[in-house]
């Protein structure tokens, strides 16, 4: 998969930028704040249908301006596609994708496909579980329309159902919640065995590419870990371990107001040679760890779309050292990646060739 081109109006920076890219590396350099991001951040737009930096769409529109417009086109297995995304200041986006208007937006989802690495993706690693929630969700969303149905919908019954939780607790709220809790145990049901499927691949990749990556010093492992039903693999009895649980926790739930299990409060915990990466590992190992999560990432969504998604690595690749450099190079060989830094000079690009430079200064990109 590849874009061929990126079309930007009133976008963030840009008044208006038309950019062809190379099948393979594009680098963007410039100085601080000159728009490398806004480029990686419209692609991310038309992969996710939402920012990874915000949610307030405004802000994405140039500031004197009243509506923005991104338009890329794309091949994907010999097809070509142009998606269109408009937003005008406070009213509803609108996407077209070969001229035709999406119902929902979310539908957007899986048409391009890409892996994003930034800085922030750190946070993987070192954070609380939600970052590796959000983590798995992106992934298994961008694969499988079917996973983004089913998380949305329990996230709209857990919101419900904690509303219901934290209302006046003098009114029978028993009967109500019988209704919210079925469905909250139909939809994450699904939801912990999907994420089961996907993380065991994903150990087996990732094991894989961190063993080469440490010399086979190191065995990098994950481990799901459900609020519920833990060690169950098969949907009855995720249900039926998650039925309980919602039902024994009931009184806690109705006491605190809010809901305490289920896949919400899911954990994935990471670990080398045994121990967890985000309380004892070294900050190279961190970053091995990092780096082998997002290899893993792009090999999964090639098993699973039949072509390698498009590499977004902004601002992250200078920040590795020459091994781990050299590394993903050998990795990305058939792979398009947008590429931003400050300096190119320095990159250890191996032997990549045919990559295209661009130079990127208040607003506008400049093909060198
Ligand atoms: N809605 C907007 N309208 C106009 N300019 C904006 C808007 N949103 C952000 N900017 C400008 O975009 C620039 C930031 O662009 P971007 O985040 O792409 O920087 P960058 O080149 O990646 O820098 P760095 O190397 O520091 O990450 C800033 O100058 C900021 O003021």
């Amino acid at each position: 998969m590849n874009i061929e081109s990126i079309y930007l109006l009133n976008f963030r920076n840009y008044s208006e930028q038309y950019i062809e890219l190379d099948p393979g590396l594009n680098i963007f350099y410039g100085e601080n704040a000159q728009g490398k991001t806004n480029i990686v951040e419209a692609v991310y737009l038309l992969t996710m249908g939402k920012s990874h930096r915000t949610n307030k769409y405004n802000e994405l529109v140039k500031w004197d301006e009243n509506d923005t417009r991104i338009r890329i086109r794309f091949k994907k297995e010999d097809f070509q596609y142009d998606i269109d995304y408009m937003l005008k200041r406070n009213q509803k986006k609108q996407i077209k994708v070969n001229d035709i208007r999406l119902d929902k937006l979310s539908d957007i989802i899986g048409k391009l496909n890409t892996v994003i690495f930034s800085p922030d993706h750190m946070k993987i690693i070192k954070e609380g579980p939600s970052e590796r929630r959000k983590f798995i969700d992106s992934i298994l969303s961008q694969t499988k329309p079917k996973y983004y149905y089913n998380l949305s919908q329990y996230l709209k019954v857990l919101a419900q159902r904690n509303i219901l939780l934290s209302s006046d607790k003098n009114n029978s709220i028993e009967k109500y919640l019988d209704i919210w809790d079925n469905q909250l145990v139909d939809y994450g049901s699904k939801i912990i065995l999907e994420r089961q499927l996907f993380i065991s691949e994903i150990d087996k990749k990732a094991w894989e590419i961190n063993k080469e990556l440490s010399g086979g010093r190191e065995n990098f492992h994950l481990r799901y870990m459900p609020s519920v039903a833990e060690n169950k693999h098969d949907i009855k009895d995720i249900k039926e371990a998650f039925e309980k649980k919602i039902t024994e926790s009931r009184a806690v739930d109705i006491k605190r107001g809010t809901t305490n299990y289920g896949p919400h409060r899911d954990e994935l915990n990471l670990y080398i040679n045994d121990k967890e990466v985000r309380n004892y590992g070294s900050q190279g190992q961190q970053r091995s760890a990092l780096l082998s999560l997002k290899i893993s990432e792009m090999d999964y969504i090639k098993d699973e779309i039949g072509s390698m998604p498009i590499l977004l690595l902004d601002d992250v690749f200078s920040e590795l050292d020459k091994t781990r450099q050299g590394f993903l190079i050998s990795f990305i060989k058939n792979v398009q990646v947008i590429l931003t830094c400050t300096e190119y000079e320095n990159l250890y690009l191996g032997d990549k060739s045919g990559y295209k430079v661009f130079y990127v200064k208040s607003g506008k990109v400049y093909s060198e």
